[in-house]
């Protein structure tokens, strides 16, 4: 396997309390930003003092650690905190699609973070003066142009019924499919904006940037602190009505929907026989709770765990990797049916993103209801989503769905 990494070597890594900066998106310097928030707490990072691209390949996830855990190794290491994400750190994103190349974790130079009372700046390599100063101030996107992306809408809800005919003809139990739009900008695409919108807008998601990803989550993969493991399985969904009564309505038809209790099964199934052999005890309630977002409702199962061994959150995330809320079941006949259908790369949509500290502790959600910015024109982005298609999906439902969980980032762009 081959690993690209520029580090300075041995790493130096210094934390210092601060007053709580408040907005953590507010202090980010530059346009690009890396960023993990969840209810206004988090960590958020910018420049870069290693990179680690990781290609396609069945273990990746165990390589990708090796390599961190060698570039950790040597660290000089002055943190009077150690609280999670206090330290050095690294970012990352993988890919969905375990074939394809483009996975990345990030070490970044200055890390901004503030938890459960405490603020804290970290500087990993030689200290600057005042890297809390704004370079540029942010720009809201201008001059929008919406396209649709591979497949027009039309032709995504015919793969949808072509999936639904795979189905029901026995090859598989459930797939999903994902369908991407396109924006451009009048002038490159500023992260902070973005994230500041999504993060205001949606506090109960995991609002994430990793190197030109970012977006919103609601799903949480994994989260690793210390032999502790938390996750919070989401499948099956309905679009928002318009008042309280019709949200109560429409919870309670997704409640009962066996369509969409079997779509959630599939997913908590596969997530509890993952994690079992990986833990002491697993608690993983029989029945999915209501997940209710501003855009979308969902069924929700919350799972938490103790760690049997000294596994690091990447060693979970390759047990997990890809599940059935963003791939199907079973796998290979899902990610086949993918590959056929969807006629675009996701890319890293659908893929692990979050962070990992040097103790292998983490938090890491599925990258989802968010955009990537392009590598080679940063005025334009692909924005994604996806639906889980079991026997009895409706085409014209799932475009509703999709086009409900495409509304956080398309209103993040539109102000
Ligand atoms: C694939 C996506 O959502 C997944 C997560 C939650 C609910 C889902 C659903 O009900 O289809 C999907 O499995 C997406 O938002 O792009």
């Amino acid at each position: 396997m081959k690993l690209a990494a520029e580090a300075t070597t041995p790493l130096t890594a210094r934390t210092q309390p601060i007053p709580d900066p408040g907005d953590l998106t507010a202090h980010l310097p530059h346009p690009t930003a890396l960023a993990w928030i969840h209810h206004g707490e988090g960590i958020v990072a910018w420049g870069q003092t290693a990179r680690i691209t990781i290609p396609g390949g069945p273990h990746r996830f165990t390589h990708a650690a090796r390599r961190l855990s060698d570039l950790f190794a040597g660290a000089a290491i002055d943190d009077p905190l150690k609280l999670p994400g206090t330290g050095p750190l690294a970012f990352g994103s993988f890919t969905f699609d375990p074939a394809t190349d483009g996975s990345v974790l990030i070490i970044p130079r200055h890390i901004l973070g503030r938890r459960d009372g405490h603020a804290w700046l970290t500087t990993i390599g030689a200290p600057t003066a005042d890297p809390l100063t704004l370079t540029r101030p942010p720009a809201p996107p201008t001059g929008l142009r919406w396209g649709e992306g591979t497949l027009s809408a039309h032709d995504w809800q015919k793969a949808v019924a072509t999936a639904v005919d795979r189905i029901q003809g026995g090859d598989l139990g459930k797939t999903v499919l994902a369908r991407d739009l396109t924006v451009q900008a009048a002038q490159p695409i500023d992260t902070r904006v973005l994230l500041s919108r999504l993060a205001a807008r949606y506090p109960t998601c995991f609002t994430f940037a990793v190197d030109r990803l970012i977006g919103a989550t609601p799903e949480l993969l994994i989260r690793r602190t210390g032999d502790r493991i938390d996750s919070l399985v989401l499948a099956g969904t309905t679009p928002r009505g318009t008042t309280p009564g019709e949200d109560r309505e429409r919870a309670q038809r997704l409640y009962r929907s066996a369509k969409d209790r079997r779509e959630h099964a599939y997913a908590a199934d596969m997530v509890r026989q993952a994690l079992t052999p990986l833990c002491t005890d697993l608690h993983v309630p029989h029945r999915p709770q209501i997940l209710t977002l501003p855009n979308v409702i969902h069924l929700a199962t919350p799972v938490h765990g103790t760690l049997a061994a000294q596994h690091s959150v990447l060693d979970v995330l390759a047990a997990l990797h890809p599940t059935p809320a963003v791939c199907g079941t079973p796998t290979a006949p899902a990610l086949d049916l993918i590959r056929e259908l969807e006629v675009m790369d996701r890319g890293r949509y659908a893929g692990p993103v979050g962070w990992i500290d040097t103790d292998g502790n983490g938090e890491w959600g599925i990258a989802l209801r968010c955009a990537e910015i392009d590598a080679h024109d940063p005025t334009r982005a692909r924005l994604f989503a996806g639906c889980g298609i079991v026997a009895d999906s409706d085409p014209a439902a799932e475009l509703a769905e999709a086009q409900a969980k495409f509304r956080p980032m398309q209103e993040a762009f539109q102000g």
